[in-house]
């Protein structure tokens, strides 16, 4: 039986609302005032909140409008004067789900607190599906594509034959990598990912199979590289589309004989491990017109894995978006608004998941109160500081802290959560940045620990 807490100054309408809801099977609890509302809504964890807007002491729907937000970890489904349509809107905007013009129709009254509930219903329903999934390899999902990927994963990783991951950027390629490394028999060896994009086409050699002290100009001492480091383990090479053709020759000897020479050194090495690759180029094609060798090609393509679009599995974005909030405010508790779900269902993604979680972190930051708004991500992706309403703080420091928020967010947002090119564009260091964040409440993780230090080549 759902819960509902019916908040309105009128008795009559308090008592004829009430029986009419509790004759369609809901229990109800009702609130006279905004105060008594909330203590309700805190002691009675209501499923639903019908508010009207415009009740004592205030009398004014800016007060009603106010309370709004505190209600919206559920629906909460407002009740205006007949035709007062500009206000029924901004409910909607304070994080409202529906509105209800009054004097009620029982039979819409009915219509849309079940749609609501519903809503709710749903809304639980992905949290236990969010707790009952497994997530030891990380790749959260429950959509066809991705519970495929998953048994995939799972039944390949064992195996040596060498993989590589095809799919949109963003869209989870290396998770996928880590995933199979984790299950594998390789798995206490190291993972070593090498961003060939990332690398200047002159330094990759030595950077994969290190050089001797004295090979050129700089190399002061001999320097192991990327294939000795991944020794027993996973080699990861993400962007492997974009390997210039002569380490393409030099990466298929050493895939070819398990053996490699360092920059400068005349003794072959032997080295074993697992190769993985990933990109979101089109291999087939450039191999066609000759920019990719297709030997190498064959030797890559053991078995290949696809990462989906975004766009092509919706059904996964609210559990992900809420997975990512959880993972963004530890201390805070914070939730979507049901607007703010909508909205991020409804957007293209580009960028994929990466996006999708840079913009629900950044929103994050903008939220002001307990729910994440569809405002907060619209200005979080927009990453416009200038769109940002204005805020009001009491005091100097609040009001730099609040815009050290703002445009923190906006930085992690246009940079795609990349710490070090936010840190750029807001002119500080990294570390600078992360301690800011820190101070602000805005991670929790100490300098050095979760992913800080332990790749070993930083994304673009
Ligand atoms: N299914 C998923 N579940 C949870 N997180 C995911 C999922 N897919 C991607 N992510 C997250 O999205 C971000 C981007 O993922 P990842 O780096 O694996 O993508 P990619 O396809 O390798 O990107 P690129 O092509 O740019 O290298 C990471 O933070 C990753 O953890």
């Amino acid at each position: 039986m759902s819960k509902l807490l019916l908040v309105d100054d009128e008795p009559a309408f308090r008592r004829l609302a009430a029986a009419w809801l509790e004759k369609q099977g809901h229990a109800v609890v009702t609130a006279a005032d905004g105060a008594e509302a909330q203590a309700l809504f805190r002691s009675e964890r209501p499923d639903l909140v019908l508010l009207d807007l415009v009740m004592p002491p205030e009398r004014t729907p800016e007060a009603g409008l106010a309370l709004v937000p505190a209600f919206a970890t559920v629906p909460v489904v407002v009740l205006t004067a007949h035709a007062d349509h500009e206000l029924a809107l901004r409910a909607v905007a304070a994080g409202a789900w529906d509105f209800l013009a009054k004097p009620v129709d029982p039979d819409l009254l009915r219509f849309v607190v079940s749609r609501a509930l519903a809503k709710r219903a749903l809304e639980r329903e992905l949290a236990a599906l969010r707790d009952a999934q497994a997530t030891e390899d990380g790749i959260v999902g429950t959509s066809r594509t991705i519970l495929r990927l998953k048994e995939m994963i799972r039944r390949i990783a064992p195996a040596e034959v060498p993989v590589i991951v095809l799919g949109p950027s963003g869209s989870g390629k290396e998770l996928v990598a880590r995933a199979l490394h984790a299950a594998s028999p390789r798995a206490a060896a190291p993972f070593v990912a090498v961003h060939c994009g990332a690398i200047p086409a002159e330094l990759l050699e030595s950077e994969l199979f290190g050089h001797l002290k004295g090979s050129f100009t700089g190399a002061h001492r001999d320097h192991p590289g990327l294939v000795a480091a991944a020794e027993g383990g996973t080699l990861f090479l993400d962007e492997v589309g974009e390997m210039p053709p002569p380490m393409q020759v030099k990466l298929l000897r050493f895939l070819q004989e398990g053996t490699y020479s360092p920059v400068g050194g005349r003794q072959p090495l032997t080295a074993d491990m697992r190769i993985v690759s990933a990109t979101h180029r089109d291999l087939d094609a450039m191999v066609a017109q000759g920019a990719f060798r297709e030997d190498f090609y064959y030797r890559l393509k053991g078995l290949i894995l696809r990462t989906p679009a975004l766009a092509d599995r919706r059904e996964d974005i609210a559990l992900l978006a809420t997975r990512f909030l959880e993972e963004a405010v530890k201390r805070r508790r914070l939730r979507l608004a049901p607007d703010a779900l909508a909205w991020l269902v409804e957007q293209d993604w580009p960028g994929n998941v990466r996006e999708l979680r840079a913009v629900v972190a950044a929103g994050a930051v903008l939220a002001d109160g307990e729910t994440v708004t569809a405002a907060d991500l619209v200005f979080a992706r927009s990453g416009d500081v200038a769109a940002l309403a204005p805020a009001a703080p009491a005091t100097l420091a609040e009001a730099v802290a609040d815009l050290e928020r703002r445009m923190i967010a906006a930085a992690l947002a246009a940079t795609g959560n990349n710490h070090s090119a936010a840190a750029r564009r807001l002119g500080l260091s990294r570390v600078g940045l992360l301690k800011m964040m820190t101070r602000l409440g805005l991670r929790n993780t100490r300098l050095g620990e979760a992913g800080d230090a332990c790749v070993p080549l930083e994304r673009r």
